[in-house]
């Protein structure tokens, strides 16, 4: 079976896709092509996964000026024929559009060239390459009951993770607490600006903590200069711009501060992890508070809301959970309980018995 998988731009659309890879190979030994932009974080991570990639040129339509907007369109269905050639090169059984960028025209070809096309959606609310092609895809899988009604033939999968998240060691009790800032892909600018505020009187307060931050790409070194000038003890934190290994990340945290992206809160879920959660408040339709709800509604996560967050706030709220092991404990089994472990082999799943539709049909 030979499976093309398009899409990518954040990590919240990359990556779920990669564990899908994963679980074509692993579980139906297909043959993948990954389809992305070369202004996507897929330019990197596939290659380092071992997946072969193919970039095309794709702008961008959100929060861009009318001239970007007008020469995204211009250029779509160069695009689209661009994909219609890889199609034809690469002669796939099924097509997986994982929203973002290269999602678009890449599924645009595929029901063009009438191979079965499969959306992925982890949003409530899709994005606009999957409110595009919803109607005329071959089935979708969704995170949210709500999105179905956007797409043909829709099933609730869940969002597939990294599979090691699910087989994490459990920290010690006689081990230093330690806590992992990040925010999403990108890096969450009010955690970068809080958190060096109140490093120094937490780490004071916590006996032993380590604290390690992701700071994003673009913030890296402000972030890592507001710790240098903190006076916070710098063998007890960490800047990073991206951390590569997540899974070992969550391994090591007792508590994690974060966004709520979508696949952040599902790896959460996989991982058994207490959370703080703070949603990123310009994401469409403000879908990151609706995750963050979820996993608050069930006491796996406290949600705090950006226009409220002080530094006392998130200071308080860390302190009192991070002295608190059997609420961190408790917090965690809840967000396990809210996981999708079979999420990565249903999709997969999906995809085989479109594969085999085409295959019987040429
Ligand atoms: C700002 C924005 O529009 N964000 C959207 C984007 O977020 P974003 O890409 O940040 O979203 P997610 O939280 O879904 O995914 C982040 C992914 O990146 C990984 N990671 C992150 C940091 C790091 O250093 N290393 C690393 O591997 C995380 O483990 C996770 O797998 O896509 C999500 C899924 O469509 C949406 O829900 C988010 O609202």
């Amino acid at each position: 079976m030979r499976v093309v998988i398009a899409g990518g731009g954040t990590g919240g659309h990359i990556i779920p896709a990669l564990a899908i890879a994963d679980e074509l190979k692993s579980a139906f030994a297909a043959e993948m092509l990954f389809i992305g932009s070369p202004r996507g974080l897929e330019s990197r991570l596939v290659p380092q996964a071992g997946y072969r990639l193919e970039l095309i040129q794709v702008g961008q339509l959100k929060n861009v000026s009318l001239m970007t907007r007008a020469r995204t369109l211009l250029d779509l269905p160069l695009g689209i024929m661009r994909c219609m050639r890889l199609l034809r090169d690469f002669h796939p059984h099924a097509v997986v559009g994982v929203g973002g960028y290269a999602s678009g025209p890449a599924m645009g070809a595929a029901i063009l060239e009438r191979i079965p096309a499969l959306a992925f959606e982890p949003n409530a609310a899709p994005g606009l390459a999957n409110r595009l092609v919803g109607r005329w895809v071959t089935g979708a899988a969704v995170n949210f009951a709500p999105a179905a009604r956007y797409f043909r033939h829709a099933q609730v999968t869940g969002i597939p993770v990294r599979s090691e998240f699910f087989r994490l060691t459990p920290r010690l009790a006689a081990e230093p607490p330690h806590l992992l800032v990040f925010g999403g892909s990108q890096g969450a600018r009010v955690l970068n600006t809080i958190l060096p505020k109140i490093a120094a009187p937490l780490l004071d307060a916590v006996p032993g903590l380590t604290i390690l931050h992701q700071a994003g790409a673009r913030h890296a070194e402000t972030t890592l200069a507001a710790y240098e000038a903190s006076g916070a003890p710098p063998e007890r934190w960490q800047v990073h711009a991206f951390l590569d290994d997540m899974p070992r990340r969550f391994e090591a945290a007792d508590l994690v501060l974060a966004r709520s992206g979508a696949s952040t809160v599902a790896e959460l879920c996989a991982a058994g992890k207490p959370a703080v959660l703070v949603p990123f408040p310009q994401a469409a339709d403000d879908h990151q508070r609706k995750n963050a709800e979820v996993m608050a509604g069930a006491g796996a996560a406290k949600m705090l809301i950006e226009a409220d967050l002080t530094p006392s706030l998130l200071e308080a709220t860390l302190r009192e959970l991070l002295d608190n092991a059997a609420a961190l404990a408790a917090m965690g089994e809840r967000a396990r309980s809210l996981a999708h472990p079979d999420a990565a082999l249903r999709i997969a799943a999906m995809v085989a018995a479109m594969s085999r539709r085409t295959s019987k049909a040429g």
